[in-house]
């Protein structure tokens, strides 16, 4: 006999396609052939390669974990330090991504972290780190976390969870380790090697790891699967036909089957086949899952948003974009700064923030600082003592910061303040205590503080007329709120609450408005925001004696763009061009929505298609 009989096992187990484990009734490894191997990744094939080694001290390593303390070998918070992490509000299940010295102070790790609750599409790290160009990007959406030294890409992609990791050498910042298929399997988990543990070397040439005579927990841990392999070993029946099952990450499709003699347990089988396909499939339905759950995300957080701010009227992204920002307002105590035009709502959007916050049983104080004459506006915002100055009442008074106290004071047209009394607003945000007028003790108020303006205060800054150190003070948390001209969609929205509304307070009937009418509100450029919508509703309102709204009651002045200008056509040729732009427009408006754009035009079907044809729109 030229072979014995390991031999031909081994020779026979190898050319078999499909991943054969055999283990003994202690679970040792007896049969592990190179099917099993590649599937598990203790064959390596990688293209790039690198030598057996470990972390040392002052090694720059590099992560992306998409869900920490899942398939890393548990990795925390803790074992972050020895990078430098020392960020107790990182949590398990925390998508991570950071780079950063190992075992060397000094130079402070780069990182960042996201909630699996407030996980988006990607979690994205950028750094020059040492001069090297690092890049990390974890695409939930696609399950893939990719780390970039230099512009040299190290991917891995996943089911669940993975923590992937790329090692640079202290001394020639060169790659001396990057994460690859099979590492639990191979004990290179990112805990594992930031614990000290070795890696095996990668590339063509490395000795395959001999898996045979060890113990088949030392392969694989924390996999059911295997658990149940060993069981079936140790005497229980448990066995598996074909069953989809994940080991170490991995999906496979198992046999699992007693090896008995003489009516005895001697151990078991394990078959697994390597089904990439189906993992591709399955990837692709992940992937068109992740697509649902995100357009749901959205659908839901459009809903939250509406009725966070039921108040607060407008669907457009720009109004989303400032419901967002105020529902994050509302969940902090900093100061917050409301921008935008006079009438684009302000006023509305502060009181609705403080409605949605801790303090909204607290008193919301609402001083316009623009309309109180500039003399009394300090005895006003803080109080004075009894006889401070003449006129004073004789008991002294107390002003809108103390009436303000454990709620919100809303410092409307801040932009107006003098300087002299920025400098005590100054100190009051600071120190959160102020004096009144005349008076000589320190008092000392819990405010939330939430300013407006419509002045662009860094150009009052640069004129001298705003103080810088206010100014930043101030701009901690600022939300802009865009002209009603540039989210012409909400009008729409916003009408539809109005009308009803204005009706009411005007004491007439319902009214309703006509598509021609709502269209013209769209042409105008609104400088005076949703307030001039309101006033040219309630005008129209009082001027319209039917039940309906029409162009005639709608008191604006619409300056068509005149493209016209200087060429004198026929009448036809004018009426022709302006029902092919009032077309478009209406189209437009309702993003194509034929049904609501005919509707609007006040046209039938068969005209509006016909009108379509002859415009060519
Ligand atoms: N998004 C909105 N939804 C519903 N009503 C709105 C909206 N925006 C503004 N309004 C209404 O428009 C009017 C003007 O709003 P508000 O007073 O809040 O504006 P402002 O920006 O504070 O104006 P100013 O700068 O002149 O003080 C109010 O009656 C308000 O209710």
């Amino acid at each position: 006999m030229l072979v014995n009989s390991d031999d031909y096992v081994k020779l026979f187990t190898d050319i078999m396609s499909e991943g054969l484990m055999v283990i003994d009734n202690n679970g040792i490894i007896q049969i592990y052939n190179n099917k099993a191997k590649e599937i598990f990744g203790i064959i390596n094939n990688q293209q790039i390669s690198h030598d057996g080694g470990k972390i040392n001290r002052g090694d720059i390593v590099i992560i992306g974990d998409n869900s920490l303390g899942r398939d890393d070998g548990d990795l925390n918070s803790k074992s972050l330090e020895c990078l430098g992490i020392r960020d107790k509000n990182i949590k398990k299940g925390d998508g991570l991504v950071a780079v950063g010295l190992y075992k060397e102070e000094g130079i402070p790790p780069i990182y960042r972290y996201v909630r699996p609750e407030n996980m988006e599409d990607t979690l994205k790290l950028n750094a020059k780190f040492l001069g090297i160009d690092i890049r990390v990007v974890i695409d939930f959406a696609h399950k893939v976390i990719t780390i970039e030294v230099d512009g040299e890409k190290y991917s891995m992609s996943y089911m669940n969870a993975i923590g992937h990791m790329v090692v640079l050498d202290e001394k020639t910042k060169k790659m001396k380790f990057y994460q690859s298929q099979g590492y639990t399997a191979r004990g290179e988990s990112i805990n594992e090697l930031l614990k000290g543990n070795d890696f095996r070397a990668k590339g063509k040439d490395n000795t395959i790891l001999d898996v045979i005579g060890k113990d088949i927990f030392e392969i694989h841990k924390g996999s059911s699967t295997i658990e149940d392999f060993y069981r079936v070993a140790r005497g229980e029946n448990i066995t598996y036909v074909d069953e989809f099952k994940e080991i170490n990450g991995i999906p496979t499709m198992c046999t699992l089957l007693p090896v008995d003699k003489d009516g005895k347990r001697i151990g078991a089988a394990l078959k697994v086949e390597d089904i990439s396909e189906i993992r591709r499939v399955i990837k692709e339905r992940d992937k068109a899952l992740s697509e649902l759950d995100k357009i749901e995300r959205q659908l839901n957080e459009e809903k939250l948003l509406k009725k966070a701010f039921p108040s607060f009227i407008g669907e457009s992204k720009e109004i989303n974009q400032v419901k967002r920002l105020a529902v994050k307002a509302s969940k902090t105590n900093s100061t917050v700064l409301i921008l935008g035009e006079s009438g684009t709502g302000k006023t509305l959007l502060a009181k609705a923030i403080h409605d949605n916050s801790k303090f909204k049983d607290k008193p919301f104080v609402h001083v316009n600082c623009g309309s109180i004459p500039a003399t009394l506006l300090e005895s006003e915002l803080f109080g004075y003592e009894k006889g401070a100055f003449t006129g004073a009442r004789s008991g002294g008074k107390i002003g809108f910061f103390e009436r303000a106290n454990g709620g919100t004071i809303f410092l409307d047209e801040l932009g107006d303040i003098p300087l002299n009394l920025q400098v005590k607003l100054l100190q009051v945000l600071q120190d959160k205590s102020f004096y009144r007028v005349g008076g000589t003790d320190k008092i000392n108020v819990n405010v939330r503080i939430i300013a407006a303006t419509n002045k662009n205060l860094e150009e009052e800054m640069v004129a001298g007329r705003f103080r810088e150190d206010l100014y930043y003070r101030i701009n901690v948390f600022p939300i802009w709120i865009p002209p009603l001209r540039e989210r012409i969609e909400d009008i729409y929205p916003l009408v539809e609450m109005l009308l009803p509304k204005i009706c009411k307070e005007v004491g007439v009937e319902q009214k309703r408005i006509s598509g021609e009418a709502l269209n013209l509100l769209t042409r105008y450029n609104w400088p005076g925001n949703v307030r001039e919508l309101e006033n040219i509703l309630e005008r129209a309102v009082n001027l319209s004696e039917s039940n309906t709204i029409l162009t005639k009651h709608i008191m604006i002045y619409v300056k068509e763009k005149d493209n016209r200008r200087g060429k004198i056509t026929t009448l036809k040729e004018a009426v022709m061009s302006c029902e092919r732009d009032a077309i478009k427009k209406a189209l437009d408006y309702f993003k194509g929505d034929k049904k609501k754009t005919m509707k609007a035009l006040g046209i039938s079907k068969t005209t509006f298609y016909e009108k379509l044809k002859k415009y060519r729109i």
